[in-house]
């Protein structure tokens, strides 16, 4: 069955139906990682967003059961140029396309990705559609309807959940959690609870966190007021730690600004500059939305991390209190580990602010 790709200013790519067939809308944006696409639509940061793989044949290794980012995916669609019918893999338990079906997640393949993905960087992330090729000679173009606000409230937990450990008592704040960021804290025996993302600072406190961590998630992160207010009360009381949405709820939070990008960072190979020890890592990454530099000097954040591609603002950290963030993936997932340094910089906050707390009792 043949669909389209109908985006905002008119252009039609035509292709083959794959994954679900029903009509979808979204944000359409490209990851450029060469591997990795089942971390990628299993990952809540992408709520709303129709993603292009930029690398031409997605789906070689199939679907295994370690990869998952999150249990139900909520990506709104997949756009390949070509999808590979028979994987071979000794992890592989089933095709991208048979994953894609049960999932719901609609996809097209036979798209020119690198036509697409220069239109996008062009002019920016746009509005999409995927929907059922009409015979007509003359593109329909559809209208959109206003873009989404609530993609944290749609993929954050509805109830705290334990995952049990005897070291450091860990309150993870789920905006859209990825597994990985999960697996990095009980990697270090970390006792996690996992909250929902509108949790008051009252409740987090009821927990007696020796450590908060504000995870990834997908949208505007003005969106979630309720977030900041909580990050504000908190601040000075518990060692925080954030990721990408997370990274910049708490700049806001501490009176930095945010703005959109014109088409953002998805990929598993970006350099970022880690500006305290003057070393270059090659991260994960996944946004679309990013700290303006210029709004941290009214602030107490000093930046610790840039984007050597376009300067923009990766990483900041608290000038008084135990409190830093990053704009990247350090859990990586898909990508580079080099930067799981962070959790256990996070580690020694810890262990810096309960000494610190004991000699001053
Ligand atoms: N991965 C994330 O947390 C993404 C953060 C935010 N939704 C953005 O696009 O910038």
């Amino acid at each position: 069955m043949k669909r389209q790709l109908i985006l905002e200013d008119g252009t039609v790519f035509t292709g083959e139906a794959l994954g679900d067939l029903g009509h979808k809308e979204g944000e359409i944006v490209f990851n450029t990682g060469m591997t990795g696409y089942q971390e990628i639509l299993s990952d809540p940061s992408y709520c709303g967003q129709m993603v292009t793989m930029t690398y031409p044949l997605i789906g070689n290794y199939g679907i295994n059961r370690d990869d998952f980012e999150s249990i139900d995916p909520s990506v709104f669609g997949l756009i390949v140029k070509e999808m590979c019918e028979q994987p071979s893999n000794f992890r592989s338990e089933d095709t991208l396309n048979d994953f894609l079906v049960q999932k719901k997640i609609p996809a097209i393949s036979g798209v020119d990705t690198r036509k697409l993905t220069k239109i996008i960087r062009k002019h920016g992330t746009m509005r999409a559609v995927l929907t059922e090729a009409t015979a007509s000679i003359e593109p329909v173009i559809p209208t959109f309807n206003q873009p989404l606000t609530d993609q944290v409230s749609r993929v954050s937990t509805k109830n705290p959940y334990v995952a049990p450990g005897r070291g450091h008592r860990i309150v993870l704040v789920d905006f859209g959690m990825k597994h990985g960021i999960l697996r990095d804290l009980t990697k270090r025996h970390c006792h996690v609870t996992v909250v929902p993302y509108n949790y008051t600072s009252e409740q987090i406190l009821a927990l007696k966190p020796d450590g908060i961590m504000l995870t990834n998630g997908p949208g505007d992160p003005k969106d979630v007021p309720e977030a900041t207010e909580m990050i504000q009360a908190l601040i000075s009381r518990v060692p925080i730690f954030g990721i990408c949405l997370g990274h910049q709820l708490l700049s806001l939070a501490c009176g930095a600004d945010t703005e959109k990008m014109s088409f953002g960072h998805r990929g598993s190979n970006h350099p970022v500059k880690d500006l305290t020890r003057s070393k270059t890592f090659i991260t994960s990454q996944n946004h679309g939305y990013a700290v303006r530099v210029a709004s941290l000097k009214a602030t107490d954040l000093s930046l610790t991390h840039v984007a050597i591609n376009d300067d923009s603002v990766e990483g900041v950290k608290h000038n008084h209190y135990p409190a830093f963030s990053v704009q990247y993936h350090p859990e990586s997932s898909p990508g580079p580990e080099d930067s799981s340094y962070l959790f256990d910089q996070f580690m020694t906050n810890i262990q810096q602010f309960k000494q610190q707390s004991k000699e001053a009792l």
